[in-house]
């Protein structure tokens, strides 16, 4: 199906990316950074299937997955938060050092943002990872210089689900909800979408916490985003 299809014939004036598993298979650096961290802690390790379970709602909640081993470890109370701070510290440490080590971009990804780039598309990544390792991970994928607005989990005071991200980075770029577009991997790319009033298409291949994006709904799903062109 070709992008104007559910654009009822246009083309969006802005496209927002999610960044981890939309457009940047990033969880072996996670995973790495992850189980250093453990390591440090004398914890053991969680490998990467796990992480891949985890990954999606920011670095603090991967965090505190990874330290009770859990998906509920990021509700209130559940870690102590001196452990928290500690694991943290060298959580960013490792992952300062591995952040775009081990990565890649999926299939598709250069090819369709150099084709909106050439239409005059704007481009924004919306992720809920935080803002200084998206620039790093952006900058080593070579992908950085098509965005003109990148927003991370901490950039504003609140992250996807919420769909605050996305209705500034709409107003950012003078687009319209009508005008706009979102791409995700998982159930906060299309709920953040749905409740900002803006069309979602879904990649079936990232991160959704082990669930299948088609239950999540969204508008459409493409297996690569070249599909779309
Ligand atoms: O860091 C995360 O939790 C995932 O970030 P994403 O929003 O780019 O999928
Ligand atoms: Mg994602």
């Amino acid at each position: 199906m070709k992008l104007t299809e559910i654009t009822a014939g246009d083309l969006p004036q802005l496209i927002m990316y999610d960044l981890d598993g939309t457009l940047v298979d990033s969880v072996p650096d996670l995973a790495i950074s992850i189980d250093a961290m453990l390591d440090d802690l004398n914890l053991p390790k969680a490998g990467e299937d796990k992480v891949r379970l985890w990954v999606g709602n920011g670095i603090p909640s991967l965090v505190k997955r990874a330290l009770v081993d859990d998906m509920a470890g990021d509700q209130p109370g559940i870690v102590n938060r001196e452990v928290f701070v500690k694991a943290y510290d060298s959580f960013k440490h490792h992952y300062a050092i591995e952040v775009g080590q081990h990565s890649h971009l999926y299939p598709g990804v250069k090819d369709f943002l150099q084709a909106m780039a050439d239409k005059g598309v704007k481009q924004a990544v919306v992720t809920n990872k935080s803002e200084i390792f998206t620039e790093k991970l952006l900058k080593l994928m070579g992908i950085d210089h098509f965005f003109e607005i990148s927003l991370g989990g901490d950039s504003l005071d609140e992250q996807k689900p919420h769909p605050l991200p996305l209705l500034h980075a709409i107003e950012k770029a003078e687009a319209s909800l009508d005008t706009a577009l979102m791409i995700g991997d998982s159930s906060n790319d299309i709920k953040a979408a749905r409740a900002a009033g803006v069309k979602v298409i879904a990649l079936p291949y990232g991160y959704n916490h082990g669930e299948p994006i088609a239950a999540s709904n969204p508008d459409l799903i493409v297996t690569t985003l070249d599909k779309l062109l």
